[in-house]
């Protein structure tokens, strides 16, 4: 028996349909290791149409001609990689990530879904990183998922450009947030700080933000109040 030949190709509009079949077929297999999808064949067909014509590109796995895999990228995104549900444990996944990394050797960013285990260990043991967790809010199976990172050729940088982007919605947060407490202050009957209200802003941040823990929160909300009352006096 001659071995099979994988190959792997850049994917076009014509690819949509072979590319959306594998996408329905693998989410059907791996549940629940990922939520049910909420969109049937024909929509996804037409989705990936869409987004092939648009600003995505795509890569296509064939085994003897055999459309085994596809991946997605959009921007610095890995949207999908998904495998025909008899091609995974071969090594498909890893030749098509060995692609995206290639096509995007400054770095790019995935979410899996929290309950993709097996998603996880495969892309920890390619070098992907997890970053931030959601409760699911954002995405339309309303799952929780974690949000992966391969840092590419110059992490340092990779991860700046990141903390860029957080710092810049961070900026704007601040700057409501102090805007609020100045407006406050004149309607304040007694001046002095009022810590029960400031204990339930620090266990309410402290649950959406685990990782930091009560004690840190509290350091950094006593500062951004005290700075955001300094700046209102300052007015
Ligand atoms: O809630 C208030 O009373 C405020 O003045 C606002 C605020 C805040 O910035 O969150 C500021 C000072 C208080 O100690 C508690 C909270």
């Amino acid at each position: 028996m001659t071995p099979t030949e994988l190959t792997l190709r850049p994917a076009d509009a014509g690819d949509a349909d072979t590319m959306a079949d594998l996408h329905v077929d693998s989410r059907e297999a791996n549940v629940p290791s990922m939520p049910p999808m909420v969109h049937d064949r024909t929509t996804t067909r037409r989705w990936m149409h869409g987004r092939l014509e648009g600003a995505s590109s795509g890569w296509l796995a064939e085994e003897d001609g055999v459309a085994v895999g596809y991946a997605v990228l959009t921007g610095d995104w890995l949207d999908d990689l998904f495998l025909a549900p008899a091609a995974t444990g071969r090594g498909v996944g890893a030749a098509l990530l060995d692609v995206v990394k290639a096509e995007r050797p400054g770095g790019f960013c995935l979410w899996v879904f929290e309950s993709n285990a097996g998603a996880r260990r495969f892309y920890a043991r390619h070098g992907l990183v997890e970053l931030e967790t959601t409760d699911g809010h954002a995405n339309e199976e309303g799952a929780p998922d974690v949000r992966l990172a391969w840092p590419g050729r110059d992490p340092v940088s990779f991860f700046r450009r990141l903390i860029d982007e957080v710092d810049d919605e961070l900026g704007d947060l601040l700057a409501r947030r102090a805007a609020l407490t100045r407006a406050t202050q004149p309607h304040e009957v007694d001046p002095s700080r009022d810590p029960d209200r400031e204990r339930d802003i620090v266990a309410r941040l402290a649950r959406r933000a685990p990782s930091l823990g009560e004690e840190r929160v509290a350091r950094i909300m006593h500062a951004v109040i005290t700075e955001s009352l300094g700046a209102a006096e300052d007015d």
